[in-house]
């Protein structure tokens, strides 16, 4: 604490055990559903304590979960300064939260993971999201999509034009994972994404002690719960994975009889790279590293079920909310799409050239990004100017707020303006390179976000082809972090068929 203060970082006073822990439980209950209509200005809402401490202590400052200092941080440039000292296989994730969010994606998934382990698994995977096996996840996408839409179709036709987009496109997005990085069908995914869910709810839902000493003896069904459900998830992605090895070998032998009662897969997918590193005999790994171990497999393939699919079914239903809004932004869409689609089949190259859907989805990642903050811990000190982060002090990155300052974006910060993003196609206009980071920043940056943005343009392709909607009067505007931006009342839309 006092090297932190002799560095000069200020910061709510925290108090032992529980640090600042009760300030924001406070604020938190303080915050209910504004009456007030729809307000874009979210930041006060979903992070009421930082925008009340960034009113006294600024955009960097140190404040405590339990006994865990964390540096917050919503100023690009000195975010800019500090990661220019670090490598990526040099940044630490916070301990606190690897413990806390083991049972959702083990410690040793991708995004948990650290150093040369961290290199070797990004090393892995990288493949799995290139060019070809992309042009493939585009087809199961396009399948998937179509199928939730001729179910919208029939229910609409039956008299009931309302529809939970969040509900319907988590949904389909983890069937689109299912298929697309397991090779598996949904209903042999559908366990493990519905316990995933229930352990998001059991970890995000109730009051959060992380980083108090003996947390979970203050919530002790809590954890009990979670570990439960964590187990049964691993077991769950133990079958998927040795079921994958025996089909893998099955086809091997009948290598040569044409079977079409196999679905389609796709070449080399996330499973399949995973597995044939975790063979004895596994190939790229990086030099004098060894193979991926079960346990290994397992938690890459849970990061990946997880955080393959609710970010990207976010976007497109915060989208969803915002083009209800905003109808004449449906009709630019829906121009562009018949001029750059027309009556072909939607595939990978086409959807390069939907360009105002490229603004349209940067405008919706910057007012309510589905990943609202990033994360780090230093594993060394860090020199910034003259003052040193010492080594084990996490870091908040603050997206939500970088993305609706006024002293970044201008005064119009709050309003849906797809256009800014115009001429400036990667930061719309923020003056600060670093202001803008809906999937993180620097060589952790998301490996998924090819796929994510891809999905995000085909769902709306078709969505937009085939209906117009607006919104339901019954809709209640509730953004609420539950690790992701989330409506948290869901999104009721009602559609009408084209
Ligand atoms: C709209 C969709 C998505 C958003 C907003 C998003 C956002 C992010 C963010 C903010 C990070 C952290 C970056 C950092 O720490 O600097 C991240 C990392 C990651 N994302 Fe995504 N993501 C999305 C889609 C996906 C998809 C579709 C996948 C997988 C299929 C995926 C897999 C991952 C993985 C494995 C990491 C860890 C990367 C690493 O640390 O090397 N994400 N994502």
């Amino acid at each position: 604490h006092m090297k932190l203060r002799r560095n000069g970082f200020n910061g709510p006073s925290p108090c032992f055990p529980l640090g600042n822990t009760t300030d924001i439980m406070a604020s938190m209950t303080k915050t209910n559903a504004s009456k007030d209509g729809i307000n874009h200005d979210i930041h006060s809402r979903v992070f009421p304590y930082f925008a009340s401490w960034q009113k006294s202590f600024g955009k960097v400052f140190i404040y405590w979960l339990g006994t865990e200092p964390f540096l917050y941080v919503a100023d690009p440039e000195f975010l800019k300064n500090v990661s220019g000292q670090v490598m990526a296989k040099g940044w630490g994730k916070p301990s606190v939260f690897k413990n806390d969010r083991k049972p959702m994606f083990g410690i040793n998934g991708l995004v948990m993971v650290e150093g040369e382990d961290w290199v070797r698994h990004r090393h892995v995977i990288t493949p799995a999201f290139n060019k070809a096996n992309l042009k493939e996840m585009a087809c199961l996408i396009v399948e998937s999509a179509t199928k939730m839409l001729d179910g919208w179709a029939t229910q609409i036709s039956s008299g009931n034009p309302e529809i939970d987009v969040e509900r319907e496109v988590i949904t389909t997005a983890g069937e689109v994972i299912a298929k697309t990085s397991f090779g598996i069908s949904y209903e042999s995914g559908r366990l493990v994404l519905e316990k995933l869910r229930a352990l998001q709810t059991t970890l995000f839902k109730t009051n959060r002690f992380v980083g108090v000493p003996f947390a979970k003896f203050l919530c002790p069904n809590k954890s009990l719960e979670a570990n439960k459900l964590g187990k049964e998830i691993d077991g769950l992605l133990y079958s998927i994975v040795e079921a994958r090895k025996v089909e893998s070998q099955n086809i091997t032998k009948n290598n040569n009889k044409n079977n079409d009662t196999h679905h389609r897969q796709v070449h080399n997918d996330l499973l399949g790279l995973l597995l044939k590193e975790s063979s004895s005999n596994g190939v790229g790994a990086v030099k004098g590293g060894r193979s991926l171990s079960t346990r290994e497999l397992v938690d890459e393939c849970k990061t990946f079920f997880f955080g393959g699919h609710e970010t990207t079914a976010l976007a497109i239903s915060w989208t969803m909310l915002l083009l209800a809004m905003y109808p004449q932004w449906q009709v630019e869409l829906r121009e562009e799409i018949k001029q750059v689609i027309g009556d072909k089949e939607v595939d990978a190259t086409l959807l390069g050239g939907l360009k105002k859907m490229g603004w349209v989805m940067n405008e919706v990642f910057r007012l309510y990004p589905s990943a609202p903050n990033v994360q780090r811990q230093a594993r060394g000190d860090i020199k910034v100017g003259d003052r040193t982060i010492p080594n084990g002090t996490n870091m908040w990155i603050d997206v939500v707020a970088m993305h609706h300052d006024p002293a970044l974006w201008g005064e119009d910060v709050n309003q849906f303006k797809p256009q800014r993003f115009k001429d400036d196609i990667l930061f719309g206009g923020c003056n600060h390179k670093m202001g803008f980071l809906p999937f993180g920043f620097g060589g952790r940056m998301c490996v998924g976000r090819n796929l994510s943005m891809m999905e995000y343009k085909i769902f709306l392709t078709l969505i937009l082809s085939r209906f117009s909607f607006k919104l339901s009067p019954t809709y209640n505007h509730s953004p609420a972090i539950m690790l992701s931006l989330r409506p948290t009342q869901g999104l009721p839309v009602l559609f009408q068929p084209l």
